[in-house]
């Protein structure tokens, strides 16, 4: 599968972030239990299923293991992976990290860090194109301090719209949506409307919808994504709960 057919569908992914705490006596088996519940049922009105993998490796090697199972099981339900892992390091290691997660599952996306520049990128993007796969770029982050780097001023613009028109050069020209996404907070859709203009062939992954204030955002290759807001809706795990929530992100977002 694709990663790119996730443009095809609802623009909603399931961030599956989990917190043991919220998991009683045997937290590993039912954060398992109830991630693969959450991915069957919401499926069908998601675009993809975005993992963060601290939340795995916080629970050790069998956290580390459970993350590949439901990476695995996720393509069992048609769902598109994306690895959030935000990696980014010199050449040589920018292609370990490509092989562990773009290469050893094909048709994946991971996020990056641009920090090195575009040649420490370079390895991702093309682990990425060979093995149909995506890179989620940080462009300009969801979190309230984002703009200290980030907004910085350089030539009358904002640094991460300098770096969104850098990676749209790079993707080139062509048809269609390019395998070089972005990421910007959905906290800051005046920063989407800014990337979408300087990079209209990136698809964009909008996180912090809902626990952190973010609204959904409709548009072509605008991929929402909420954690926190679709699987522990109301703070707990609740399939019931988080399927109510998802036809309400659904109904902002294509009704
Ligand atoms: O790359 C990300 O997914 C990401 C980028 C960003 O700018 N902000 C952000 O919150 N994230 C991730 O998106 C998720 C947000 O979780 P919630 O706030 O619970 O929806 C977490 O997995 C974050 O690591």
């Amino acid at each position: 599968m694709d990663f790119l057919l996730a443009l095809e569908r609802p623009p909603l992914v399931l961030g599956v972030d989990p917190r043991p705490e919220l998991h009683g006596k045997d937290p590993l088996a039912d954060i398992r239990r109830y991630a693969l519940e959450a991915m069957e049922a919401l499926a069908p009105g998601l675009c993809a299923v975005k993992f963060q993998l601290a939340f795995f490796e916080a629970l050790g090697a069998e956290g580390v293991g459970l993350l590949l199972e439901l990476a695995a099981a996720a393509r069992v339900f048609g769902l598109p992976v994306i690895f959030d892992g935000k990696r980014g390091d010199v050449g040589s290691t920018a292609r370990a990290y490509a092989e562990a997660y773009l290469v050893r599952f094909p048709g994946s996306a991971l996020t990056v860090n641009p920090y090195l520049g575009l040649d420490a990128l370079a390895p991702f993007l093309e682990a990425a194109r060979a093995h149909g796969g995506a890179l989620f770029v940080l462009v300009k982050t969801s979190n309230p301090g984002s703009g200290f780097l980030q907004d910085l001023p350089v030539e009358g613009r904002p640094l991460y719209l300098h770096l969104a028109e850098a990676l749209a050069r790079w993707e080139g020209d062509g048809e269609g949506f390019g395998r070089v996404g972005m990421v910007v907070g959905a906290t800051y859709p005046e920063a989407v409307a800014g990337v979408r203009a300087v990079a209209p062939r990136a698809p964009l992954l909008l996180p912090g919808v809902g626990a952190q204030g973010g609204k959904p955002l409709r548009g072509p290759g605008l991929l929402n994504a909420a954690s926190r807001a679709l699987f522990y809706p109301g703070g707990r795990p609740d399939l019931e709960a988080a399927l109510k929530a998802q036809a309400e992100l659904l109904k902002a977002l294509v009704e």
